[in-house]
């Protein structure tokens, strides 16, 4: 399929200044260039631009509403046009807050999607549960259906509906779950691959049993959502909320090559890049590059090796 690249550089969902620089410093790593050199037909559809909401007041805990609410309107859809045009999705975040657009947008293109969402963090909380009132802590409790009397009304966020239920989402990379979080994804029976489970089953067991649970009842599009602290700090430190024992590059690679392999990926997206919390400029590099790794490896890229159809031995 033809890739279409949409820049998302929005930080409102957390407090953290610089993850809406992570759209240009993944760009300026030629993204765009290396996934044409693989082969694919590329549109870049450059950065949306986000305005702060005026007179955004606070609901209680819950920071600027309107202005997160509108940033993922206009996120959903791009996202939406982006898939009517028949191309596979990639959403440069930004924090992960984006998810509420991103994934509302390609269900109005793909009803049937279900979502791989890798992470150290579920991001799962309701507004009442959140401990700091962050929206990227928060965007699955908007999108599931089962949540949804959980949601109060919140200004700015009037035109969603959810479009996910429980059995449609799986969790690979957990590690740092508020108790909120915990409770929901046990009573849900939400399908949640933590460390522990990496560590005990292998990436590769991992996968199988993501893949089995979400396509059981047959193929259907693949929405990504890809937070770059699910890999371990000591690969990508630039992040806002980095937590240790996290996945190894190679882990993290093979997640993408897997999901690849199915051929069902419709949308990715690839968040919380933040070349401000990098303490050195390796870090930012190391950060950056691991997130393209990423992206090229859910686009065929192979460890094995790669020769063009027509390549002929000199
Ligand atoms: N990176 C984060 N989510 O993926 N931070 C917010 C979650 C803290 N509970
Ligand atoms: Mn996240
Ligand atoms: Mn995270
Ligand atoms: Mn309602």
């Amino acid at each position: 399929h033809p890739i279409g690249i949409v820049g998302a550089p929005f930080a409102r969902g957390q407090r953290k200044d610089g993850v809406e620089k992570g759209p240009d410093y993944i760009r300026r790593a030629r993204l765009v260039a290396k996934l044409g050199a693989q082969g694919h037909q590329v549109k870049d559809y450059g950065d949306l631009k986000f305005e702060d909401v005026p007179n955004d007041e606070p609901l209680g805990r819950v920071k600027m509403p309107k202005t997160v609410g509108s940033a993922n309107k206009q996120l959903a859809d791009a996202v939406k046009t982006v898939k009517k045009n028949g191309q596979t999705c990639v959403v440069l975040g930004g924090d992960h807050s984006l998810a509420i657009g991103s994934i509302y947008g390609h269900a109005a293109a793909r009803p049937d999607l279900c979502v791989v969402w890798v992470d150290a963090h579920a991001d799962i909380n309701t507004p009442l549960t959140s401990p700091t009132g962050n929206f990227h802590g928060q965007p699955v409790s908007y999108l599931l259906r089962e949540l949804h009397s959980k949601i109060p009304v919140i200004p700015g966020f009037s035109w969603i509906k959810p479009c996910l239920s429980a059995q449609d989402i799986v969790y690979i990379g957990l590690r740092d779950l508020d108790p909120g979080e915990h409770y929901i994804i046990k009573h849900l029976g939400i399908k949640a691959f933590s460390m522990t489970e990496v560590d005990r089953l292998g990436i590769g067991r991992v996968m199988e049993e993501a893949c089995d649970h979400l396509l059981s009842k047959g193929k259907r599009p693949i929405h990504l959502s890809y937070d770059i602290d699910a890999i371990d700090p000591s690969v990508s430190p630039a992040t806002g909320t980095p937590v240790k024992g996290g996945l190894t590059y190679r882990e993290s690679v093979y997640v993408a090559e897997e999901i690849c392999r199915t051929g069902l990926l419709s949308a990715l997206d690839v968040v919380e890049v933040n070349p401000d919390r990098g303490k050195t400029e390796e870090e930012v590099s190391s950060t950056v590059s691991a997130a393209v790794d990423v992206v090229l490896s859910c686009f065929g890229q192979l460890r094995e090796g790669f020769h063009p159809s027509n390549y002929q031995l000199p």
